[in-house]
Parts: C-alpha cells; sequence; structure tokens
C-alpha cells in the first residue's frame, strides 16, 4: 500500500526502536553467544570511541570559540613597501600594549642583533678586500712581484626574497577567495603617476605591470659597479665612484653618493650628512696586533703569506695589520653562515642556494631573514639551550631560577652564563663576538678604513640593523638586549605573520587584536590580498624617500613606488569599508636629507621651486596621498594620517594610542555598540 493511501494514524504511529528495523542498532548489538572476555574489550572499545568522540566535540566548541573571538577581535593590517617600518611599527604596539610579552623575547632578538652586527662586519670586510684587491699595481721593474690578492670571504648568500612564500596562516574565515597562496589577479597595466618623479624609473617599462602582484625581480647591478661587493650592497649604498657633491653641504664636509641605475643617462644622487662613529680613533692602525683572542677557523680561509716589502706595490692605504685583523674576524662568517643555516634550512650548503621549487634565489641584498611561521624564535630558543647545557647531561632548560635559558639570576641580579663550557663554545656568537670585540672596533674607528669607505661613497650607517657604534656594549658575554635595540634590528619578513594581542591597559584592556605583518617585497605582496576583507584597519607605511630606489628593482624611485601602492589599497573595493592610516615614516631620515641640502625638485619636478623644508615637503606629498584617497576610496571615508618616525618608541607609542582608540571607536560604532 502506497504511503498516501495508509490511514493517518498508521503514517503516524509512534517509532517503536525494537533494534530490528534499524541497520546501525542491530550491528552494534552485541552477538548472542558473547563471551565475558568479548564483552569487556566490546565495553572497553566503547569507551575509547566516547573518548575521542567528547575530545573532537570540545575541540570543535573551542575551534567555534576561537572563531568568535576572532571575529568580534579589531585586525589590522600592516602595509607598505619593504624596508618601510612595517616590522618595527608592530614592535611599537608590542612595546607599548603588551610590553610583558616584547620583553619575553629578548633573547631571541640578542641573536638577531648579533647577525645584523656581523653582517656589517661582514660588509666592512668586503669592502676593504675590494679596496685591496683593486689597488694592486703590477709588477715593478724589479721583479719583486706584488702582494696576493686578499682571499675571498665566500660570502654565504642569504634569501632575501621568496618567489612564493609557503602559506603561513591559516586563511580567514570569511576570505571567499581561497587559499592564502592563491595568486594575484593577472597583471595590469599601470596607472599613470601623477607625481612626477624625476628618475630612471619614469619609463613606463620599469613600472611593475600590478603593483600587488608578483612580478618577477629583474635584479639589475648599479652602472659604474665594478665591484663584487657593490653589488652585494643595498641599492642606495652603492654610488658610482668618485662622485663630486651635487649639491652644497652646509656642514662643510660631504659625503656624496651617486646612483647611475642601469647604465642610464638619468644619474641620482644622494648626499648625506656628514657623520663619523662616536669614538673614532684619532691615530691610525699602525702595527700588528697583539695574538688574536681566538684562533681564525683554520678551515674557512688559510692566511696568505705576505711580504713587507711587496706592499710598496698597493696603492691602497690599508696595511698588513688591517689584513691581520681582517684575518681574525674570519670565525665571524662562520657563525653567521652556520645561524643562518638553523634559521633557513633551505639553505644546505654554500654553493645550493635554492628554494624548494628549484630555482636559485635572485641574488640581491644579503639580510637577516626567516620565512614567517617559520618559528624562527623556537628555532634560537633551541639553539640557545643547546648552548647553555650542562655538560652533565642535565637539561639546560632546567636551570631553577625562573629565568630563560642562559640567564642566571644571582642575588636578584641577572646575568648570562657563559655558554656551555666554563669556557663558552668556539661556535656560540656570544663568544666569538666577545673574543673579537676589541678588533671590530679598532677596524671600524680607524681613520684609515674610515677614509676608503669615505673615499668609496659607502655609508655603512644608514643601512638597516647597523650596530657597529654599539659593539662595545653588544659584544659582551652579558650583553642583553634594550629595548631600543629590539626595534631597531633588523629582520626582513617573508610572507605573513600573525600576532594576536591581549591589551593589558588602555580603555578596553582585555580587548583582543590581531596585528598582521607582511613582507613588502614586490613578490610577497600577491600574499596580502586574502587578509583585505577581514582586517578593520590598515595602517600604510610610506617613507618619503623620494631620492632613493627600490631595493628589488633599482630602477624605481621608492616614493613612487609608495604612492602607486596607496593609489592601489585606496582603490581596492574589498577594502571599501576599511579604515585607512597613512604613516608618512622616516621622518628623521627626511629631516637629515633635506638638512644635507638635497633638493626634491630635483627629483619630483612637479614640486617646483617650494621651499626645500620638512614642513612644505611633507605637506605636498600628503596632500597627494590625501587626493588619491579622496579621488580612489570607492566610498567617502575620513583621511587619517601622522608623521612619524617609528625607531623613536617614546614618541610612536603617544601615536599608537590615539591610533587604538580611533580604531577601537570605529570598529564600535560599526557593530552599533556606540
Ligand atoms: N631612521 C629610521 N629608521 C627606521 C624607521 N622606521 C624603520 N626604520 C628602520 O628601517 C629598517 C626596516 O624596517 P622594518 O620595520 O624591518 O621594515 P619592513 O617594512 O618590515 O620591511 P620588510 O619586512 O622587508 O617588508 C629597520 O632597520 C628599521 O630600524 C624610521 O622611522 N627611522
Ligand atoms: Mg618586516
Amino acid at each position: 500500500m502506497s504511503l498516501a493511501a495508509r490511514p493517518f494514524h498508521a503514517n503516524h504511529a509512534p517509532f517503536l526502536d525494537n533494534g530490528q528495523d534499524d541497520p546501525l542498532a542491530r550491528a552494534l548489538q552485541p552477538p548472542p553467544d558473547e563471551s565475558p572476555d568479548q564483552r569487556a574489550l566490546r565495553e572497553q572499545q566503547q569507551r575509547e570511541a566516547s573518548r575521542i568522540s567528547h575530545e573532537i566535540d570540545e575541540d570543535i566548541l573551542e575551534s567555534r570559540k576561537a572563531f568568535e573571538r576572532r571575529k568580534k577581535a579589531i585586525k589590522i593590517l600592516l602595509l607598505g613597501q619593504a624596508e618601510s617600518g612595517k616590522s618595527t611599527t608592530l614592535k611599537n604596539f608590542q612595546l607599548a600594549f603588551s610590553p610583558q610579552h616584547f620583553r619575553s623575547e629578548k633573547l631571541a632578538w640578542r641573536t638577531i642583533i648579533q647577525l645584523n652586527l656581523i653582517r656589517s662586519i661582514k660588509q666592512l670586510l668586503e669592502i676593504l678586500e675590494e679596496e685591496w684587491n683593486s689597488s694592486q699595481t703590477a709588477p715593478a721593474a724589479t721583479g719583486v712581484p706584488p702582494i696576493p690578492p686578499m682571499p675571498s670571504l665566500q660570502p654565504i648568500p642569504v634569501p632575501a626574497r621568496s618567489v612564493s612564500p609557503p602559506r603561513i596562516l591559516p586563511v580567514p574565515a570569511s576570505a571567499p577567495r581561497g587559499p592564502r597562496a592563491q595568486p594575484a589577479s593577472p597583471p595590469q597595466p599601470p596607472p599613470p603617476i601623477p607625481v612626477e618623479i624625476a628618475s630612471a624609473s619614469s619609463s613606463p617599462s620599469s613600472s611593475p605591470p600590478n603593483i600587488l602582484g608578483g612580478t618577477p625581480y629583474s635584479h639589475r647591478h648599479l652602472a659604474g659597479m665594478s665591484a663584487k661587493a657593490r653589488g652585494k650592497l643595498p641599492a642606495h649604498l652603492v654610488p658610482p665612484l668618485p662622485s663630486p657633491p651635487s649639491s652644497p653641504n652646509p656642514n662643510g664636509s660631504s659625503n656624496t653618493h651617486s646612483l647611475a641605475p642601469n647604465g642610464s643617462n638619468s644619474t641620482t644622487t644622494v648626499t648625506f650628512s656628514p657623520s663619523r662613529p662616536s669614538s673614532t680613533s684619532a691615530t691610525p692602525i699602525q702595527s700588528p696586533q697583539p695574538s688574536p683572542a681566538i684562533t681564525p677557523a683554520p678551515t674557512l680561509h688559510k692566511p696568505q703569506p705576505t711580504k713587507e716589502k711587496s706592499i710598496r706595490f698597493s696603492t691602497s692605504p690599508l696595511n698588513d695589520s688591517h689584513r691581520r685583523i681582517r684575518l681574525r674576524l674570519l670565525p665571524l662568517m662562520a657563525i653567521e653562515e652556520e645561524l643562518t643555516r638553523k634559521l633557513f634550512p633551505e639553505i644546505n650548503t654554500r654553493n645550493s642556494f635554492h628554494q624548494s621549487d628549484g630555482t636559485a634565489f635572485p641574488p640581491g641584498i644579503r639580510e637577516v631573514c626567516v620565512r614567517a611561521g617559520s618559528g624562527w624564535k623556537g628555532v634560537l630558543s633551541n639553539i640557545i639551550s643547546a648552548e647553555n647545557a650542562p655538560q652533565n647531561g642535565t637539561n639546560g632548560n632546567a636551570n631553577g631560577n625562573g629565568m630563560p635559558n642562559g640567564i642566571l639570576k644571582t642575588n636578584g641580579v641577572s646575568r648570562t652564563r657563559r655558554p656551555g663550557t666554563a669556557e663558552g663554545r668556539r661556535d656560540d656568537p656570544t663568544t666569538v663576538l666577545s673574543a673579537c670585540r676589541d678588533d671590530i672596533i679598532m677596524l671600524w674607528e680607524d681613520p684609515v678604513v674610515q677614509g676608503v669607505l669615505k673615499k668609496r661613497g659607502v655609508r655603512l650607517q644608514d643601512m638597516p640593523g647597523f650596530f657597529l657604534n654599539d659593539t662595545a656594549r653588544i659584544a659582551t658575554q652579558n650583553y642583553e638586549p634594550t629595548d631600543d635595540d629590539i626595534v631597531r634590528a633588523r629582520l626582513r619578513t617573508l610572507g605573513v605573520e600573525e600576532h594576536r594581542f591581549t591589551m593589558e591597559s588602555g580603555a578596553y584592556p582585555g580587548s583582543e587584536w590581531y596585528i598582521y605583518d607582511v613582507g613588502g617585497s614586490r613578490s610577497v605582496r600577491p600574499h596580502w590580498i586574502p587578509y583585505f576583507d577581514d582586517v578593520q584597519a590598515i595602517i600604510f607605511l610610506a617613507p618619503l624617500a623620494f631620492n632613493l630606489m627600490l631595493e628589488e628593482d633599482p630602477k624605481v624611485n621608492r616614493l613612487e613606488d609608495s604612492i602607486s601602492l596607496w593609489r592601489e589599497i585606496c582603490k581596492n573595493p574589498l577594502l571599501a569599508k576599511t579604515t585607512l592610516i597613512l604613516f608618512l615614516n622616516k621622518m628623521d631620515i627626511l629631516q637629515a636629507t633635506l638638512a644635507a641640502g638635497i633638493r626634491v625638485q630635483k627629483y619630483v619636478p612637479s614640486y617646483g621651486d617650494q621651499p626645500n623644508d620638512v614642513q612644505h615637503v611633507v605637506k605636498y606629498f600628503r596632500d597627494k596621498f590625501r587626493g588619491y584617497h579622496k579621488r580612489l576610496s570607492p566610498h567617502t571615508r575620513p583621511f587619517y594620517w601622522h608623521e612619524t618616525s617609528v625607531v623613536d618608541t617614546k614618541a610612536t607609542s603617544v601615536i599608537l594610542v590615539g591610533v587604538r582608540e580611533g580604531i577601537l571607536r570605529a570598529h564600535l560604532q560599526s557593530v552599533n555598540v556606540i
């Protein structure tokens, strides 16, 4: 009989579960001839299955709560080109609103700062090597052979860019466009650049097809870059030599840097204000120094035999003492290589420098960098723990004093224990740096070395992560980074990092914030997009570096790139309701640049003959940013901006308090709480 034909009461009869109709219930019934052992086993299995099921339920509940928390939390995305100051702004956030967490990572930052210092030393040695080798003259008629070239440092390449960083974070729940690694939309032709920037970059081909799209790197060596060392330096540090000052320097002396990108006849000249290291020694290095505290690693480079009489064939002011110091500093290169390998496992050997897809990392900037989410802090903690592990086999983590590994507390004063053994270890950066301390200071402060740098137009002081002036403090066994050291440390971001905060103070203590810090290199920008529709606010870092070029494409002006990026952000429909906050960053550098007499008009002809001072320059560019914000935003929205120097933690914390309250207010308004 069909269902419809059955009487009403038959269709609605109560369901009697006698276990015979339901196949699942039938399957779960114990067999009729079950033995007591079989029964015990079955019941145990049922209990285990029930426990697992309960755990899964709890996990789902936790995930749902986390999802709800995250939905209610405030999310901020930090955007801007590479080296614009995004990670530094993040550190300021942590320092201002979550200081305990910030300071808990001190030890990991110590190693990064040591690596920053070693990197500067490496660059200094490469410049000296270049100077030495380029100053050799042909053997004279005497038949005395010239001194041999300085052995190469064989620098360890550190991948500064990743074409396709791995997925780091789960896709935001609300992101509709699939996985994070999804490629960006196909390249579009670049928008016209209304701000005229006079540089080689003004050729359309020098701009990427789409500022948010991944464009292949076009690493170009600067014209006039004859030397290996110059090719390895950031573009703005590598001018052709010699270069006369292009503009008068109010302080009398000049230190001129010029860029002649790609051999073009459009030359960008950068004049820096003169500055010397704080405690420059008045006497040049003349005599051989006492034997080194540690012997140079014999496997790295064999010292070349030198003959005093051959020195007369070198036109270099560098002498044998410089050469010896250099040899004594070589163990630092091995330390850098070792740490880099641990932090960046992709690098297996010196010569194997390939990404996971088999393609070579592009040449160029060698900076301390780790992939986001690669757990570098964990890796460093493990390294530090291993270094501090006592020799008797007890666990190095358990120092029993509640202090992080390696930090001993005695009479309320914390000090760092000599790692590993009482004598310290030769492959530990702290030990080797402190052994090399005097040599580093002597070399850096030597007037002859300073003269070589000046002659070559290189200012290591202007590099990110510069700590050479702090060697006396940092290259010690007891070094603990200050807050300022951590903020100034340079660690290139690859990929996207998520940082969760619970506000420790402020109007809404306990509120949860997520801050996403992204890598700013062009190849990483496509990975920003999946975050766009899940954030309430974007802090956009735009240094007013009107006279500098992009590191990844030395033909593109940095400010021009920032403005193009800003335009893309303003007009993106996914960001239509997002609060955009502009940080005109690196005001201190702008101030120094203008004070050095560099004229904006030379790089931005549309600036005209307006006064070349900070106030007018900032107003001019701020109005440009404001204009695009107004014109390109899909809906009207307020324009927020701040002048910042995010290395100034005090001033930045005041700005961030205002930013935080503003974002919070906008967020509460948007969810109709106020
Ligand atoms: N003088 C000065 N230096 C700054 C300022 N902001 C950042 N820096 C330095 O510039 C370097 C780069 O800053 P980061 O915060 O690492 O730059 P980023 O935008 O995160 O760069 P990527 O991770 O490569 O995208 C660091 O060494 C900072 O100390 C500033 O306002 N003034
Ligand atoms: Mg960064």
